[in-house]
């Protein structure tokens, strides 16, 4: 079982270099004009991909690897208050979008992550950023779902199974915040 799962992993990695590199290539330029426009950086996602979100956003505030300032990363996945008030008081499919309509200005950059690329919570994120002016990342994987013609670029990891998708999720996300710190 452990060597399948590396072999997978492995095919998947080969997979992406093949095909997604260019794209890959765009989202760090999408994540570096933004902020370096004085933008900030909203991230989003369901289970693992909150991790994810929390993760990316955290390496923004935080650090990635080099010593500079703080840049603005926000993960929409981290106030229990707000996420509990706006599912009870709206509905789930709202607990993203609200946040980005409070939140999200022109210019602003709004990842959205989702392994089937049809998490409604999402989709509706996706939209709100668009209708405020914000420029919108895809982090999807399978046949890309509703995500696709609805962001500025959504990056489909050519992989059915989740767990792998969600390990190039963040391989990609630590490439976007190589490109950052390569830029400040
Ligand atoms: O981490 C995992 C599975 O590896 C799960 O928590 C997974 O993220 C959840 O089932 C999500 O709700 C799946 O949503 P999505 O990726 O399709 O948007
Ligand atoms: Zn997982």
């Amino acid at each position: 079982m452990v060597i399948e799962e590396l072999y997978e992993h492995q095919q998947t990695i080969q997979k992406v270099i093949e095909t997604l590199t260019g794209d890959i290539e765009y989202a760090c330029k999408m994540i570096t004009d933004c902020i370096q426009a004085g933008n900030k950086v909203l991230v989003a996602g369901n289970g693992g991909s909150a991790a994810d979100a929390q993760h990316i956003a955290a390496e923004l505030s935080g650090r990635f690897v080099k010593e500079r300032r703080a840049l603005p990363g926000i993960a929409l996945t981290v106030d229990t208050s707000a996420l509990t008030a706006i599912a009870n008081d709206y509905g789930y499919e709202h607990v993203f979008s609200r946040q980005v309509e409070a939140l999200a200005r022109p210019g602003d950059l709004f990842i959205g992550i989702s392994t089937s690329g049809n998490s409604q919570g999402i989709l509706n994120a996706l939209k709100s950023a668009t209708e405020i002016g914000c420029k919108t990342l895809g982090l999807s994987g399978r046949d890309g779902g509703k995500m696709n013609g609805i962001c500025d670029l959504n990056i489909v990891v050519p992989s059915q199974v989740t767990a792998r998708i969600q390990e190039m999720h963040i391989l990609i996300g630590h490439i976007l915040c190589k490109a950052v710190d390569d830029l400040f």
